[in-house]
Formats: C-alpha cells, structure tokens, sequence
C-alpha cells in the first residue's frame, strides 16, 4: 500500500526507528534511513538490502541537531530518492545531566526536520498525501519526574506538532502532521534511567521511574510500530496525539478550551 512512496526516518539505527522502518519497508515504501551512529546504521543497511532488495534503502549520517548536516543530508536523500512522501522525526536522547542537548536533539531537531519536510512536501509534490510523524512520548502529556527536561522537550514536540498541523491546514499545504506518543518501549533508551550520568541530580528517583516502568509495563517496537502506520494511513486526522500502551493505542482528546478554576485577587 506503500509502494512508490519515499520515507525518511531519523534515529532508525535501532530501536523505534529501526522497527518504524522495517513496517514502511514491508508496506512497499523506500526508506531513507538516518542516524548520527553510521556504525550501526551501515550495518543494517547491508542487512535491510540482504531482507528486502538493495534499491528500498539507504542510510545517511547526520546529526539533527547540526541545521548544516541536516539540511545537507536532506538534499542528498532528495538527489538520490527524487522527492519525500513520509518524514518521521523520531530521533531521541534522554540525558538531564547534558539537558542542553536533549533539547537541541528532541525538540529543535524534530523543528528542524519538520520545516525540511514541509518545505519540500508543500512545494515539490503539490501538497497532495504527504505526512509528518514526530515521536513526542507519554512524557509529552503529562509529568514524568525523573526527567523534567526530556518532558519539556515531549511537550515542546506535542504543542509545536498542534500548531504547525493547523498552520498547515489554514495554508493549504496539505500536509498532514502528527504526533506518536508511546509510554515505556523495551528499546536501549530505558537504560538512561539506571544511569547517573544521564539521569545526573535526578538519579535519587530511579525507584520512581522503576515503578512507572512496572506500571506502564514494556511495550515492544513492533506494537508502536503498527500505531505509526497507522497514523500514516489514517488520512482524516492531523494535529493529533496517538497515544501508544500496553493494552492498546489511543487518540488523546484534547478539551476545546483549558479547565481553569478561578482565583479571587
Ligand atoms: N524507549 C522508550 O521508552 C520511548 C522512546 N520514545 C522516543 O522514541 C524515539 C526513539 O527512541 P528509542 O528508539 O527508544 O531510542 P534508541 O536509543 O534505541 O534509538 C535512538 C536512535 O536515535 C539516534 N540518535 C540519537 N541522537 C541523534 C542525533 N542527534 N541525530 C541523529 N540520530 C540520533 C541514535 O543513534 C539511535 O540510533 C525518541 O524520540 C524517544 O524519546 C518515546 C516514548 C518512549
Ligand atoms: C534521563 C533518565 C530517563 C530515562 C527514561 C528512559 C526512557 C523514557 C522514555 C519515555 O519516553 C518515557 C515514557 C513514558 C513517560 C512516563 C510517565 C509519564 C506520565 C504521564 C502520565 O501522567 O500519564
């Protein structure tokens, strides 16, 4: 159902990227895969062509949180595959110790490509079936103690993926733009939380984030896997949250006006 279209997928050395573009793949799309790790990446590439044909993907080196190789890449990825039908933004860290960089990676990168893509998509292929996807997190709509900054950042990506999806709308672009939010996946990510110097001061609430995991439970790529395509074929939503766990995927309805409880000054 995919065949003809090309995806590009940041962060897709391992974990969600990798499953993200294993389902684009067996859905018949072509895949650009990138990722700063090009030890990894290039490994799978070789083993992606071995499983799926040596013209369905590529993989690029950049770093998105660098505007320069982003936007090189970008271009290069346009130079061999001719146009971009479907941009994940997944690309993702969780430090607070280096809170700085988490922000440039998790929000100004998923900006970043988001502007790539819409650029190109508006432009090039006449507005017509293309789609962003940007991997915000549970963290992104509501508080996750043991990592305010990373929750900053899922916010940040949940509110910018509501605002730019109406801009797009209102402009016609027609691009549709959404936002995946899953809780805790079995991916290496999870392994920040046991380590200090990620976690930095908020090492002392490893129980917490301990308890959340247990009672969240771990989900599997595959299952997020399918929510993504799902938000890829789903062409009546944009500007929306899919909300990803372990009994199911779910549409967050957000209220048309914020609850408020009125104060006396
Ligand atoms: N694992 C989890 O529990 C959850 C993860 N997420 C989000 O899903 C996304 C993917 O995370 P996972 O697959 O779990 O992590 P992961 O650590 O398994 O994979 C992340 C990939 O992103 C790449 N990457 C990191 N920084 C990069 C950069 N600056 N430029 C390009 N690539 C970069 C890494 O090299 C790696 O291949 C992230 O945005 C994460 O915040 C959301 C909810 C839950
Ligand atoms: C820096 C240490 C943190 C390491 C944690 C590792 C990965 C976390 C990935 C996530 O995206 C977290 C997923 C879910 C967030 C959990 C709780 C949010 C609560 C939301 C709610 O109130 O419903």
């Amino acid at each position: 159902m995919l065949k003809g279209k090309v995806a590009v997928v940041s962060g897709s050395a391992q974990g969600l990227g990798k499953a993200f573009t294993h389902i684009l793949l067996e859905n018949g799309a072509q895949v650009a895969m990138l990722d700063v790790n090009h030890v990894m990446g290039q490994e799978l590439q070789v083993q992606l062509n071995h499983q799926y044909g040596s013209d369905r993907t590529q993989f690029f080196k950049a770093d998105v949180s660098s505007d320069q190789q982003f936007t090189d890449v970008f271009q290069e990825i346009i130079s061999k595959f001719g146009h971009i039908n479907i941009f994940c933004n997944n690309a993702g860290i969780a430090d607070e110790k280096n809170w700085e960089k988490t922000v440039s990676i998790n929000l100004s990168g998923v900006v970043r490509g988001t502007y790539l893509a819409l650029d190109h998509m508006k432009k090039e292929n006449g507005g017509n079936g293309c789609v962003i996807i940007n991997v915000a997190s549970l963290a992104g709509l509501g508080p996750f103690p043991s990592a305010p900054v990373y929750t900053a950042t899922k916010h940040g990506v949940v509110g910018f993926t509501r605002a730019i999806s109406m801009a797009s709308q209102v402009s016609g672009y027609g691009v549709r733009i959404n936002a995946l939010c899953p809780s805790f996946v079995r991916t290496t990510l999870i392994d920040s939380f046991k380590q200090e110097d990620k976690t930095g001061q908020f090492y002392n609430l490893v129980s917490l984030t301990q308890s959340l995991i247990d009672k969240f439970t771990l989900i599997e790529v595959e299952q997020v896997a399918k929510a993504f395509l799902h938000l890829i074929k789903d062409e009546s939503v944009n500007g929306a949250a899919l909300v990803v766990k372990s009994e199911g995927a779910a549409y967050v309805t957000f209220p048309k006006e914020v609850e408020t409880t009125p104060i006396s000054l």
